[in-house]
């Protein structure tokens, strides 16, 4: 029977090999404050009261997730070995995955395993001000910087106005079904909002901050230290 009021569940994508990174493993499992990067991540998701349950989508042959002991994060999570090709292939494996427990109208927020810097009031405003949304939406920044086309010889074609620019984080929170047949639908997105407004639709931006970093490059890495180092409370 459908409940009346929708829960929230978290799916997290973990299933990429950080080649932008280049390091000796997955970014996910490299050091960051004496645990895997991904723990931080997940334990900010699963801490929050709102979200039931946290599927985390690993690849098919992730051999070190087992050599990690995860149970301080509590009875909420769950490790699903079914990641695919791209970002959006592990997305809706997850959510395929997790179907049988998630009902069609429920909540998923979709968070990437490489921010590991969300915090409990970056989950919290998102799904408050998505609560009565009818597509639903995601975490963002205005953009801050000027920025500049470039030709295939770096020089600069063109200055794009930054009006009403902004960039996308995550988490991207959108009704189960919803996301799952925008997915189905999509090819070649980069975010589960993309997909969404493939099928028409507009998804909201909710203001996040700059913290919400993704660990993409080196330096990534000891900003999310400094930043998850200097957090207060
Ligand atoms: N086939 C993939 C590719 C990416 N991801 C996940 O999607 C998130 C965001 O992707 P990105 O930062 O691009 O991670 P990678 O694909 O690992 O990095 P790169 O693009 O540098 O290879 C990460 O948590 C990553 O593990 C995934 O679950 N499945
Ligand atoms: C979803 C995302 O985090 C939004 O910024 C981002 O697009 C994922 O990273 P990728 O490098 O595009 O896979």
């Amino acid at each position: 029977m459908q409940n009346f009021q929708p829960r929230h569940f978290a799916i997290v994508p973990a299933a990429g090999n950080g080649s932008r990174m280049a390091a000796s493993r997955p970014k996910q499992y490299l050091p960051l404050l004496g645990k895997p990067l991904i723990f931080h991540s997940l334990a900010v998701l699963c801490a929050a009261p709102a979200i039931d349950k946290v599927f985390v989508v690993l690849s098919v042959d992730d051999a070190e997730w087992r050599r990690h002991d995860w149970s301080s994060l509590g009875p909420k999570l769950v490790p699903l070995f079914c990641g695919g090709a791209t970002r959006a292939d592990s997305v809706l494996a997850g959510l395929r995955a997790a179907a049988h427990e998630v009902e069609p109208s429920d909540w998923v927020l979709v968070h990437d395993a490489a921010r590991p810097c969300l915090a409990p009031w970056h989950i919290e405003k998102l799904i408050r001000e998505l609560a009565r949304d009818e597509v639903g939406g995601l975490l963002a920044v205005p953009v801050a910087d000027t920025l500049k086309r470039a030709g295939e010889h770096r020089q600069v074609l063109a200055t794009v106005p930054r009006e009403n620019l902004w960039q996308a984080q995550t988490p991207q929170m959108f009704r189960h079904v919803m996301l799952r047949r925008a997915l189905e639908a999509a090819t070649h997105v980069t975010d589960e909002a993309s997909a969404i407004e493939a099928a028409g639709l507009h998804p909201r931006l909710v203001e996040g901050d700059a913290t919400n970093l993704k660990v993409t490059y080196p330096l990534d890495l000891h900003l999310a230290e400094w930043i998850l180092s200097n957090r207060e409370g």
